[in-house]
């Protein structure tokens, strides 16, 4: 289970617990097992990084996406998706899985991200049917895996295959792949140019980082994923009350206070 972060971080963030009868959206059909979630949402946020910095303003676009984040287990996927929204590294996480909300200015576009941390043990306790409607869920993704565990690299071209046979006929689909754990230099089993090369075959973007050294590097990943999420894919006109309306659409078949 992720935590509950103790000192939220700098962004101002709002949890809405709530459960879910299956994934959400289109596909949150009846039949998949119960999931606890929690969704959070949060102000937009300004990056630290200079260059994000040059923004035109006022805003061109503001539009929604919802990125579904995978991979083997303990790869860092909570610990990734908790700095890109914390800024913070907290150490252990939990196997609950969360649905996140947080916005990222870039290029002009003001990009809602509705984030899905998915658990590796929620993978593997099911058929794959529940895999498969995740990823219609998400519009875009983050694959990761260990820069110390080649096992969990090996996994990949098979993901970004599943990936985009559910996908078949909605267009490109953007996808990154990131290797995790580049602070464990030392216990490196997959070279940074086999990441490199291996997201160059698949059509991927590539980082790698270190959820647990830096923020920038979470920062960098979901600033990439937005740059390769093209305008048709956007679903456009996200706003405070657009974050409404998508938590009600979300979790509108089964909503409990159960959490
Ligand atoms: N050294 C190091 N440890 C990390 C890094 N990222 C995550 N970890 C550690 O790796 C372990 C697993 O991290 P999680 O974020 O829970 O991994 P996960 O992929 O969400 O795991 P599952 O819930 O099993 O799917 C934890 O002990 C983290 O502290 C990193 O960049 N460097």
């Amino acid at each position: 289970m992720i935590q509950p972060i103790l000192n939220p971080a700098p962004c101002s963030c709002r949890q809405y617990p709530v459960a879910l009868a299956g994934p959400p959206g289109a596909c949150g059909g009846a039949g998949s097992a119960a999931m606890g979630l929690r969704l959070r949402r949060s102000a937009s946020f300004t990056p630290e990084h200079p260059a994000l910095l040059e923004l035109p303003s006022p805003i061109a676009l503001r539009a929604e996406a919802n990125v579904l984040v995978m991979g083997a287990d303990s790869v860092g996927k909570s610990a990734l998706t908790v700095r890109f929204l914390t800024r913070r590294f907290i150490g252990e996480y939990g196997d609950m899985e969360f649905i996140y909300s947080h916005t990222l200015t870039v290029d002009g576009r003001e990009v809602l991200f509705h984030i899905w941390d998915v658990p590796s043990s929620q993978d593997q306790a099911d058929d794959g049917s529940s895999e498969e409607k995740r990823i219609q869920w998400a519009d875009c993704f983050i694959l990761v895996y260990s820069i110390c565990d080649r096992a969990s690299f090996n996994l990949l071209p098979l993901k970004v295959q599943f990936i985009r046979a559910a996908k078949e006929g909605q267009g490109q689909v953007p996808i990154v792949i990131v290797g995790n754990k580049r602070d464990l230099q030392h216990r490196r089993a997959v070279s940074s140019e086999e990441g490199r090369l291996l997201a160059l075959s698949l059509d991927c973007g590539f980082y790698e980082v270190s959820a647990a050294e830096a923020y920038h590097g979470a920062l960098m990943v979901f600033h990439g994923l937005a740059e390769r999420i093209p305008d048709t894919r956007l679903k456009r006109g996200a706003s405070i009350r657009g974050i409404v309306k998508t938590v009600s659409a979300v979790f509108a078949r089964k909503r409990t206070d159960s959490l």
